[in-house]
């Protein structure tokens, strides 16, 4: 009941507020709480693409500022009756992000502080062509003659209404998506975006969705916003206040939490209100800025972050962090099995032929082709640097190769987007474990049960997948810890539960055994073993040669990125050139 509690929460203080002016308040408190809601619009619209997905975006003026010149021209020279501009302003807004976003979130380099700096550029741009063309001609574009709708009992109330109508839309869509695999998606993305996309995240796609909602909703409070000025000029409406305030706004409430943001928005614009007026103005906003230094300082994540943590809740939704909220199912103890060993067992699973790839001129892999068959434990050994990761990473879909072709039964899957590949069936670990380091350990196998592993659309099923797989890796008891707490062996094991969750066909493990103590070795070895008796085909890439030799059913050994030998392991490792390439000296 608890997740629910809140949507009906917003919609109560929706109705709650709009009874307000009707009880004849002085218009001064309209005038603030529009403002409240104003900014609540905004910077929750902004934690959708910025907050969950940690895309940090300075452009939100210019969404905000697409709107505005919506509704200007379509209502003040067009002659439109106000309320049909505001699902243009949406519209427009929503456009211009998703052309920006479909050029920009393709370039894997244009992250971090680069995005950032880019979207403020869109700002400029946008504020440039507005002011040069006859969208404004350069003095502004007036409203007074637009009528405004007579849904409250005066102009100001009906546009408090609008924006409250917009901030209650607006919060129920933050908590939608906070609450649901979309926006588990882009919380994975926020904390490793390649590493949500090994575990079938589309990442692009939820990236521009993130955009295109966020950008919708800005465009239309800034629809809303243009008739309550009734003077749009570009210089007040693509300037800085817009996307540093919120910025603010967020960080301050939290960006993790759908509430935040509000929370950060009231906060301030009460705070601007209490202190900027009269003759002690400077003052204030010298307080201001200082409240959020301290602010920032002793509450990196927040004040919903320091809430939260306090309530020793780090999973993804409230019922998360505590075993069992609200439709968090409890683990099915005989869940959709793997395909059982022996099915098919002997037959070639996966086909790789002429796989090549080259890193400025250096060829990690050339020309490799090998068969992996259904229902065994290949051991792909070789030495540093001969190419084994490379080989993961290409197969798994983490680099495109740069020739060759990667058959999964009757699929070839080379150069597919790594989501595609892991939802064709392969799932891969990471030499050095990558965690979504924010998530709680169960979300983190969550994230892998819904989108690589099939037929789970939601976060309530996710979890339930989740806590099965965490059973079978010994990690049921750290589900709600964050990765960090864990030990390197555990972490390892994350990384297993993860690959399994997605309910691969072939796993790809990726040096495991690497830095665990010989217990440890012990321990994984026989979870692997399980892994494979219950049906998972394995490429097992490790040093460990004992483990190798009590594992694997056959080897494929690889020297500076070529095949040099395969077969049975004791007799491949017998091998001279096999010796000399380990030993790099001559055994013949
Ligand atoms: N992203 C990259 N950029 C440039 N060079 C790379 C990259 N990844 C791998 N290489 C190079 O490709 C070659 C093969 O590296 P790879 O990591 O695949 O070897 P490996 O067999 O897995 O080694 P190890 O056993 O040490 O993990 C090495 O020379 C390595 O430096």
């Amino acid at each position: 009941m608890r997740l629910r509690r809140a949507p009906a929460g917003i919609v109560a203080a929706g109705v709650l507020m709009a009874a307000l002016p009707f009880l004849k308040l002085p218009s001064f408190y309209e005038s603030f709480l529009y403002l409240a809601l104003f900014w609540i619009v905004l910077a929750t619209s902004w934690n959708i693409l910025s907050g969950y997905a940690g895309y940090f975006s300075f452009g939100h003026g210019a969404f905000f500022g697409a709107g505005v010149y919506t509704t200007a021209t379509l209502a003040g020279k067009f002659g439109w009756p106000f309320l049909w501009t505001l699902p243009a302003a949406a519209i427009v807004a929503a456009a211009i992000g998703v052309a920006v976003g479909a050029v920009v979130f393709r370039v894997r380099g244009i992250r971090g502080e680069v995005f950032a700096l880019l979207s403020l550029a869109v700002t400029f741009v946008l504020a440039t062509i507005i002011g040069n063309t006859s969208i404004d001609g350069g003095p502004g574009v007036y409203l007074n003659a637009v009528p405004v709708p007579a849904i409250g009992p005066t102009p100001t109330s009906s546009l408090y209404l609008l924006m409250l109508a917009a901030a209650v839309v607006t919060l129920l869509v933050s908590w939608a998506i906070r609450h649901s695999r979309f926006g588990a998606g882009l919380f994975a993305i926020h904390d490793d975006e390649d590493a949500a996309e090994v575990m079938g995240v589309p990442t692009y796609r939820w990236k521009l969705a993130a955009l295109a909602v966020s950008c919708a909703l800005a465009g239309w409070v800034g629809g809303i916003h243009a008739l309550f000025i009734s003077y749009v000029t570009t210089a007040e409406t693509f300037n800085l206040t817009v996307p540093l305030t919120v910025v603010l706004m967020s960080i301050l409430g939290g960006t993790r939490h759908w509430a935040g943001p509000a929370i950060g928005a009231v906060a301030i614009t009460g705070l601007l209100f209490a202190f900027t007026g009269g003759q002690y103005a400077v003052l204030g906003k010298g307080v201001i800025g200082l409240i959020l230094v301290v602010g920032v300082l002793f509450m990196p994540q927040g004040f919903m972050g320091r809430f939260r943590r306090t309530s020793k809740q780090n999973s993804l939704a409230p019922g998360g962090g505590g075993g069992g909220g609200e439709g968090e199912a409890r683990p099915d103890p005989h869940p959709n099995p793997l395909p059982q060993a022996g099915e098919g067992a002997g037959e070639a699973l996966l086909r790789v032929i002429g796989l090549s790839k080259s890193f400025r001129g250096l060829k990690a892999l050339s020309n490799v082709s090998l068969e992996v068959r259904q229902g065994e434990i290949l051991g792909l050994l070789g030495p540093n640097g001969s190419g084994k990761s490379t080989f993961i990473n290409v197969v798994s879909g983490h680099f495109l190769p740069d020739a060759g072709e990667v058959w999964l039964g009757g699929r070839d899957l080379a150069g597919l987007p790594a989501h595609d590949i892991a939802r064709a069936g392969i799932a891969r670990t990471y030499q050095i474990p990558r965690p979504f380091p924010q998530l709680s350990v169960l979300d983190n196998v969550a994230i892998a049960a819904m989108y690589a592993g099939r037929g789970i659309s939601t976060l309530d099923g996710g979890r339930h997948a989740a806590h099965e797989w965490l059973e079978f890796t010994h990690l049921a008891d750290k589900a709600h810890q964050l990765p960090g707490d864990l030990n390197l062996h555990q972490r390892k094991f994350l990384e297993l539960a993860r690959a399994l969750a997605a309910r691969p066909q072939l796993v790809l493990l990726d040096e495991v055994l690497c830095g665990l103590t010989p217990t440890e070795i012990q321990s994984a070895v026989t979870q692997i073993r399980r892994i494979r008796d219950q049906g998972t085909t394995i490429v097992f890439v490790e040093h460990v040669m004992d483990a190798v030799m009590a594992l694997t059913d056959r080897v494929v050994v690889f020297d500076q990125g070529t095949v040099l030998a395969e077969g049975a392991p004791r007799e491949v490792m017998q091998r001279p050139e096999v010796m000399t390439a380990y030993l790099g000296v001559a055994h013949a």
